[in-house]
């Protein structure tokens, strides 16, 4: 039986930050501006489209506006730069998301720092990274911020704790474990090179494991009393952490689907308010 067990909700979660973006999308509507979400999607993964078809019917939901870029397979850096590059110039766009992985011939990171930073709600470029390693981002990626979001939302404590973060992804383990740094947190970055990674694992108050690797996280790795937050997304909406096992020996457990997904979505939609508050000012 796991009724003693903190399940955190991620639909609230989301719900909570949604609840509070509804007047702001008022105050713009007066101004006529539409708080608006290019989303870029290269290739035809079809999981990746649906999560891309996920972030556009969130925002029509709350009376935003979406545009969905979709490119073939075979573009190349270029022509996927220059595609952002008309976004970037596009008043009407606030905020700009492409879509992670991108097929291989594509060099990923010329292209996520072809985005301009008032428009990087996901914070994907560069500059994005280090201003969120720093500690002061505007958007910091919409993942780690949503794992941070959840731990706030239900008083979890991070300071002083040992973080273990498993994956070390540009747009979840590097930036989260920055994230947790920042407040105060002991962390450890494990990924697939990793030596003893269980050991390490076993050590951790709070666990995210970002691998996307399903049930990747076994249950008799989770310390007695972990809070766990899985931000996996594997075919078939399996996660990164075998929940039944898991759930046992932890405190507060993230579950997949209604865990971290929902709360990365809504963190998505707050940053282009955002981005369409500050780029209206
Ligand atoms: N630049 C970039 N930023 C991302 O944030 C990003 C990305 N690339 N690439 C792909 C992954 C995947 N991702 C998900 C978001 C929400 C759910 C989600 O809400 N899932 C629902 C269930 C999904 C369903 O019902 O099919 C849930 O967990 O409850 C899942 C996966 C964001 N990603």
């Amino acid at each position: 039986m796991v009724t003693d067990k903190l399940i955190l909700n991620g639909n609230q979660v989301a719900e909570s930050i949604k609840e509070a973006l509804v007047e702001r999308i008022q105050q713009l509507s007066h101004k006529g501006i539409v708080p608006c979400l290019a989303t870029v999607l290269v290739g035809e993964n079809p999981a990746s489209a649906t999560y891309v078809r996920m972030k556009g019917n969130a925002c029509k939901r709350l009376g935003m506006q979406s545009i969905r870029i979709d490119l073939p397979e075979a573009t190349t850096t270029k022509e996927l730069v220059a595609a952002i590059q008309q976004l970037n110039d596009d008043p009407g766009v606030h905020g700009i998301l492409l879509q992670h992985p991108v097929p291989a011939h594509i060099d990923e990171r010329a292209a996520f720092d072809a985005i301009r930073i008032e428009k990087d709600v996901d914070g994907v470029t560069t500059l994005g990274y280090a201003q969120n390693a720093f500690g002061f981002a505007k958007f910091p990626s919409c993942t780690p911020a949503a794992i941070m979001a959840i731990l706030a939302y239900y008083n979890l404590p991070i300071k002083g704790k040992h973080a273990v973060v498993i994956g070390r992804s540009p747009i979840l383990g590097k930036p989260v474990s920055a994230m947790l740094l920042n407040q105060d947190a002991t962390v450890t970055t494990c990924h697939s090179r990793t030596t003893h990674l269980e050991d390490l694992v076993r050590l951790g108050d709070i666990v995210v494991a970002a691998v996307g690797k399903p049930n990747f996280v076994k249950g008799d790795w989770i310390k007695p009393g972990a809070v766990v937050l899985d931000a996996g997304y594997n075919e078939g909406n399996i996660g990164d952490v075998d929940f039944e096992a898991c759930v046992e020996n932890a405190y507060a457990i993230t579950p997949v689907p209604a865990g971290v997904g929902p709360v990365t979505i809504a963190t998505l939609l707050k940053h282009t308010v955002d981005a369409a508050e500050l780029l209206s000012e």
